[in-house]
């Protein structure tokens, strides 16, 4: 990135609507209002209005190749969106400059394949080239076709996501976003994102207005900015769509006039964000309650020889996270960990991981991560909803959002900070981010919400800020683990957490 820019830098590739609605208008002030520096590389200077597609004038690959060494050292793209390409010229041209980024300073690099005008008619001087298309495909980090280039690019010629993505795969895409479309007739949205084996789908309340010019181009500069700023494809796909939804609700209603899509401010209400499709939590019962909602210290230690330390000092809650033991070590410990805190009944002992062996034991609760909720039956979930209480990890507001719908006991947000305990690479949240999936809780159910645990690099010294975002409890390993004196570090953080 280029030192003296302090926003990270997108180049948007894409054509000029001379009606503001779309193209590299659209990307523009997209990518303006989500703080990002944007460059402009207009592949065509089209003739346009809301109702019809006039000309396209391509420009000359010439141009666009003087423009693209003139920014390449200059404004460093951390993204780049392609748009509309004009010609199969323009076409070959992007696809030899892409091959020539190193894989070690390639931006990321986010393909809108328009290849039709949502006004009506041919987006492109020519027919662009399939084969050519399907090149440009592999070389870009992921591609947002709207349902009918899908079907196109993937030669499936059907609506059918999952063989769409098959297909897309095969011809070496790396992640696909199909946006349902606030066009279809239907009541809701359902918007598909596929990255390797995962498919993840949000639903949205499909918006009364028939505005929504440039609502692609939108999407996947939205997409293109929240990948650049570190987000996760999964949160930058929630993120994005919720962008969408704000920019519909402004939108006149019931209104027939195709007009432009009026892009919002950043998405930060609850209201905007999609649900997230999850068969395993439809109709499941909510999990048991904790005793409170306010929890303070959250110690998480690796024997009971640390339970037995702790449990005395007037703690809450506690885990007992047991990695790379033997199942009769881990039968073993989790049995001693249950019997030890019959002691201490108001401190609410949680079992990571292994949810058997603590239904078996008698637990408290257990607590569970993403991949292990992916492993479970909805069986599984219902049998654990029948025992035991159940917390939750979650990293960002994808799996936040996911999470809350499985109505747990509680759920934890991680990693805050950078830390030493675990791999948390590319996870790391920091404190807006915190403060704003603070805002994505549910309302109050029976006068108490969801209580939310921080977790991940929590020091003495960074542990006021983290409770200023209002969350409801603080867990650590090392700063009670690995600190001089361990009673010492629990008074300190008792202290500091006691009056919400
Ligand atoms: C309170 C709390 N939050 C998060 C975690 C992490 O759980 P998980 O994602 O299952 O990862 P492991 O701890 O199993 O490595 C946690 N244990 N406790
Ligand atoms: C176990 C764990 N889970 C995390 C998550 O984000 O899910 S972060 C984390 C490590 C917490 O250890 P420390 O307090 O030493 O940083
Ligand atoms: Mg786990």
């Amino acid at each position: 990135m280029n030192p003296f820019s302090p926003r990270p830098v997108l180049w948007t590739i894409a054509g000029s609507d001379c009606s503001g609605g779309a193209g590299i208008q659209a990307d523009i002030k997209t990518a303006h209002i989500l703080g990002m520096e944007v460059c402009s590389l207009i592949t065509a200077n089209t003739v346009q209005n809301s109702m019809q597609l006039f000309s396209i004038n391509p420009v000359e690959v010439d141009t666009l190749e003087q423009q693209f060494d003139a920014l390449l050292s200059d404004k460093t793209p951390a993204a780049i969106k392609i748009g509309m390409l004009a010609d199969n010229r323009q076409l070959r041209w992007l696809i030899g400059r892409l091959r020539q980024f190193a894989p070690s300073n390639k931006p990321i690099i986010v393909l809108d394949p328009v290849i039709k005008a949502s006004v009506g008619g041919d987006l492109s001087q020519e027919a662009l080239d399939i084969s050519l298309l399907q090149q440009l495909m592999t070389l870009v980090d992921l591609i947002t076709p709207n349902w009918s280039e899908a079907q196109y690019l993937s030669e499936t010629h059907q609506k059918d996501p999952e063989r769409c993505w098959q297909s897309l795969q095969q011809f070496g895409a790396q992640a696909l976003i199909i946006s349902g479309g606030h066009g279809d007739d239907t009541d809701v949205v359902i918007d598909h994102c596929f990255f390797a084996e995962q498919h993840l789908q949000l639903q949205s309340t499909k918006a009364q207005t028939a505005y929504g010019h440039g609502s692609g181009c939108t999407l996947s500069t939205a997409l293109a900015c929240f990948l650049a700023q570190g987000y996760l494809l999964r949160d930058a796909f929630i993120h994005a769509q919720a962008f969408i939804n704000k920019a519909f609700s402004l939108c006149p209603d019931n209104s027939d006039y195709y007009g432009s899509l009026i892009q919002p401010s950043w998405p930060v209400e609850k209201t905007f964000y999609p649900r997230v499709i999850n068969p395993k939590a439809e109709n499941l019962p909510a999990f048991a309650r904790l005793e409170h909602q306010y929890l303070g210290l959250y110690p998480v230690v690796d024997s009971v020889a640390w339970l037995e330390k702790l449990m005395p000092l007037g703690i809450k809650i506690i885990q007992l996270r047991l990695k790379n033991k033997t199942t009769a070590e881990l039968k073993q410990a989790i049995k001693q960990a249950v019997q030890l805190s019959k002691a201490y009944p108001q401190c609410q002992l949680f079992i990571n991981d292994y949810w058997q062996l603590a239904i078996e034991y008698g637990a408290f609760g257990v607590h569970l991560g993403q991949e292990d909720l992916q492993a479970l039956s909805r069986d599984e979930l219902h049998k654990i909803q029948q025992s035991i209480r159940l917390g939750i990890s979650t990293h960002g507001a994808y799996e936040f959002i996911l999470a809350q719908q499985i109505q747990p006991s509680y759920l934890a947000i991680g990693a805050i900070f950078p830390t030493q305990t675990k791999d948390m690479t590319g996870q790391i949240q920091g404190i807006e981010n915190l403060r704003h999936l603070m805002t994505l809780r549910d309302q109050k159910r029976d006068q108490q919400q969801l209580p939310v645990v921080a977790i991940g690099g929590i020091s003495l010294q960074r542990a006021a800020s983290v409770k200023q975002t209002g969350v409801d409890s603080i867990a650590v390993v090392t700063a009670i683990t690995k600190a001089d004196d361990f009673k010492k570090a629990v008074t300190d953080f008792q202290q500091l957490l006691t009056v919400k």
